[in-house]
C-alpha cells in the first residue's frame, strides 16, 4: 500500500517523497505517463500529480494514462497537477496575466485540505498558468490576491488540487496539508526509517544476488553508512575500495583509514595519485576537470577488480541532490531537469561503465541518511562530518591544479577546519571548506611588497544541500583565521569570506 506520485518534471517531486516519509508514509514516484498497469502494482491509497514546466494546453504536454483519473481513489493534483486535473472535468486553464512566484497569502482557504489548520498561510508558488474557469463538482477552497483559484476541491469524487507547493519549506503549513491528504486517502502513518532500512537491505539482495561488490568508499557519512548497510546485506560478498587521488586533505588517508577499520569493512587503499594528477595536468575547465575525475575513478576501480577476481557490481554512496544537480531528473531519466554540475558518481560517469551501479541511497537526502547510520551504529564522528565532494581539492583549487596548489590548499584548509573545531563552530556549520582562487594581488609583509594569491573560506547551513545559507561565523573568529593563514602560509597574502547563499552560488566553486 502507498502513495503514488506521478511525476511531471518539477524540481520538487522527489520532496512530496520527503514529506510523506517525515509523516510516516510510504509513497513512491512513478514518471507521469506510466502504464496504469504500473501504477496498480503499487496498490495505490492515494495519487499525487506532481507540478511540472509543461502547460496542460499544449499539445506535447505529458499526461498521465488512461483510467488514472477514473481511479477510485483520491487524488491531489499539485501545480500543474491540478491544471491537469481542472482542465479534465471541464474547467479552463490559461497563461495568466501575472506570473506568480515566491510566496504568498492566502486571502481565504478552507474545506478538508486544509483541515484543522488556523492562522495565516503563507504558500510557496511557481506557476504562469491559472485555472481560469472552474470544472462542475468542484470548488474554490482557497485563494491569493493574485490567484482567485488558488486551490479547489471536489469532495464526491475526491479530487483535490492546489496551485502553490505544499512539499516546500517555504510553505511552513505544507506538511500539515498533506497529512490532511494523506488522512483523506486512509493512509496508516507507521512507515520509519527502520522500515526504510529493511527495503533497502530487500533491495539490495535482489539486486546483486551472488554477484561480488565493489564499494567505493571514502570515509564520508554516505559511503560509510552504505558500508555498515552493504555488510548486513551482502556482508562476504563485499569489498570496499577507498581511493586515495591525491586530491584529499592533510592526513586525510590515514584518519579514514583508522576510522573505518574499527567498523569491520573489509578496506583496500589504492594509491592513484599518480593517474589523476597526469589525466588532470592543465586542463582548466569546471565541467572537463568533473568528467575526467569522474572517469578515473572508475578506471581505479576497474585496475583493483581485475586484481581481486570478477565485480559485477560497484556500490556508490550516491544522494538524491547528486542526481539532480547533474541533471537525472527524480527517476534518473534525464526528465528535464537543468545540468548544474556533473557530480563525478553521475554525470561525470564514463559511457563505457562496466559495471553494474548499486546505489540504494539515490532517492534520499543527507539528512536522512544521516538518520539510518544513526540506526546502522555509524560512530557520531563519521556520522556528523562536513560532506567532502568526491572530486576533493580539485574542484576546490580554481582553474588549473598542480602539485603544489594542492599543497597550498592543504594547508588552508587544515587551519581553517581546525580552526572551526578549535572554537566549538564546526558542529553550527554544516559544511566548511577553503578555494584557493587563481587572483593574485599586491600586498606587504615585513614591510616587503608581496604578490599573492588569495584564498578563500566558505561555510554554510544547510538541511539538504539543495539550498544553504552563508553561515554567520563571528568576526573575531575570521580574524584569527586570516591571520593564522597569512602568517602559516607563505604563498596567500589575502583571505576573503564568501557571503553568497544557494542559490545563487552553489556551494562549491566549481
Ligand atoms: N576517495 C574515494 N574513494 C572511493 N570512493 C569515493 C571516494 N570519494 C568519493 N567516493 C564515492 O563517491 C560517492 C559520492 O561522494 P560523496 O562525497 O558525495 O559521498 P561520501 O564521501 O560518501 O559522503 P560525504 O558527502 O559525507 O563526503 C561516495 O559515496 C563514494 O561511493
Ligand atoms: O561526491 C561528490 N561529488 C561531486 O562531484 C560533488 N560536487 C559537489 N558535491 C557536494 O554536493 C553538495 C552540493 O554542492 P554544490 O552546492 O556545490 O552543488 C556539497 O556538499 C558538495 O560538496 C559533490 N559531491
Ligand atoms: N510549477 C508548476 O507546476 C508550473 C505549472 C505550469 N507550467 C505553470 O507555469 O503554471
Ligand atoms: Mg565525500
Amino acid at each position: 500500500m502507498s502513495v503514488v506520485i506521478l511525476d511531471f518534471g518539477s524540481q520538487f517531486t522527489r520532496l512530496i517523497t520527503r514529506r510523506f516519509r517525515e509523516l510516516g508514509a510510504y509513497s513512491v514516484i512513478l514518471p507521469g505517463t506510466a502504464s496504469l498497469e504500473r501504477i496498480l502494482q503499487e496498490n495505490p491509497q492515494g495519487i499525487v500529480l506532481s507540478g511540472g514546466p509543461s502547460s496542460v494546453y499544449d499539445e506535447s504536454a505529458p499526461r498521465p494514462a488512461a483510467g488514472v483519473l477514473e481511479l477510485d481513489v483520491p487524488i491531489l493534483g499539485v501545480c500543474y497537477g491540478m491544471q491537469y486535473l481542472a482542465q479534465q472535468a471541464g474547467g479552463d486553464v490559461k497563461r495568466a496575466g501575472k506570473r506568480e512566484y515566491g510566496k504568498a497569502d492566502l486571502t481565504r482557504y478552507g474545506g478538508q485540505l486544509f483541515a484543522g489548520i488556523q492562522g495565516e498561510f503563507v504558500a510557496w508558488m511557481s506557476h504562469s498558468d491559472s485555472v481560469t474557469a472552474l470544472p462542475q463538482g468542484y470548488e474554490v477552497v482557497a485563494e491569493t490576491e493574485d490567484t482567485p483559484v488558488t486551490a479547489i476541491e471536489n469532495t464526491q469524487t475526491r479530487r483535490y488540487g492546489v496551485q502553490f507547493h505544499p512539499e516546500v519549506v517555504h510553505t511552513p503549513k505544507g506538511g500539515q496539508l498533506l497529512a490532511n491528504f494523506l488522512e483523506i486517502c486512509g493512509v496508516t502513518r507507521d512507515w520509519n526509517a527502520e522500515h526504510i532500512i529493511d527495503e533497502l537491505i530487500a533491495d539490495v539482495q535482489a539486486q546483486v544476488g551472488n554477484g561480488k561488490v565493489l564499494l567505493a568508499i571514502s570515509g564520508g557519512v554516505d559511503s560509510s553508512t552504505l558500508g555498515l548497510l552493504l555488510a548486513r546485506a551482502v556482508g562476504e560478498q563485499l569489498t570496499a575500495v577507498f581511493i586515495d587521488h591525491g586530491l584529499l586533505r592533510l592526513g586525510e588517508r590515514e584518519q579514514v583509514e583508522a576510522a573505518l577499520k574499527p567498523l569491520g569493512v573489509n578496506l583496500i587503499t589504492v594509491d592513484a595519485r599518480a593517474e589523476f594528477m597526469g589525466a588532470l595536468d592543465g586542463v582548466s575547465d569546471p565541467e572537463q576537470k568533473r568528467k575526467i575525475i569522474g572517469r578515473e575513478f572508475i578506471r581505479a576501480f576497474e585496475r583493483e577488480a581485475r586484481g581481486l577476481g570478477h565485480f559485477d557490481f560497484l556500490a556508490q554512496g550516491t544522494l538524491y541532490p547528486d542526481v539532480i544537480e547533474s541533471a537525472g531528473g527524480a527517476h534518473g531519466d534525464k526528465s528535464g531537469a537543468a545540468n548544474i554540475k556533473s557530480h563525478h558518481n553521475v554525470g561525470g560517469l564514463p559511457d563505457d561503465l562496466n559495471f553494474k551501479l548499486v546505489e540504494p541511497f539515490r532517492t534520499l537526502f543527507k539528512d536522512e541518511v544521516r538518520e539510518i547510520a544513526r540506526l546502522l551504529g555509524l560512530p557520531e564522528h563519521i556520522r556528523m562530518r562536513h560532506p567532502f565532494p568526491g572530486p576533493g581539492l580539485a574542484i576546490r583549487c580554481l582553474g588549473a591544479i598542480s602539485e603544489e596548489k594542492m599543497d597550498i590548499l592543504r594547508r588552508v584548509d587544515d587551519i581553517f577546519i581546525s580552526g572551526l573545531r578549535e572554537f566549538g563552530l564546526y558542529d553550527g556549520c554544516s559544511q566548511a571548506l577553503a578555494i584557493l582562487t587563481p587572483i593574485q594581488s599586491v600586498g606587504v609583509m615585513g614591510d616587503e611588497r608581496t604578490y599573492s594569491y588569495t584564498a578563500a573560506l566558505r561555510a554554510v547551513t544547510t538541511d539538504d544541500f539543495m539550498t544553504a545559507e552563508w553561515a554567520r561565523l563571528p568576526y573575531d573568529f575570521l580574524a584569527t583565521m586570516s591571520n593564522r593563514i597569512v602568517n602559516q602560509v607563505h604563498e596567500i597574502n589575502r583571505v576573503v569570506y564568501d557571503i553568497t547563499g544557494k542559490p545563487p552560488a552553489t556551494i562549491e566553486w566549481e
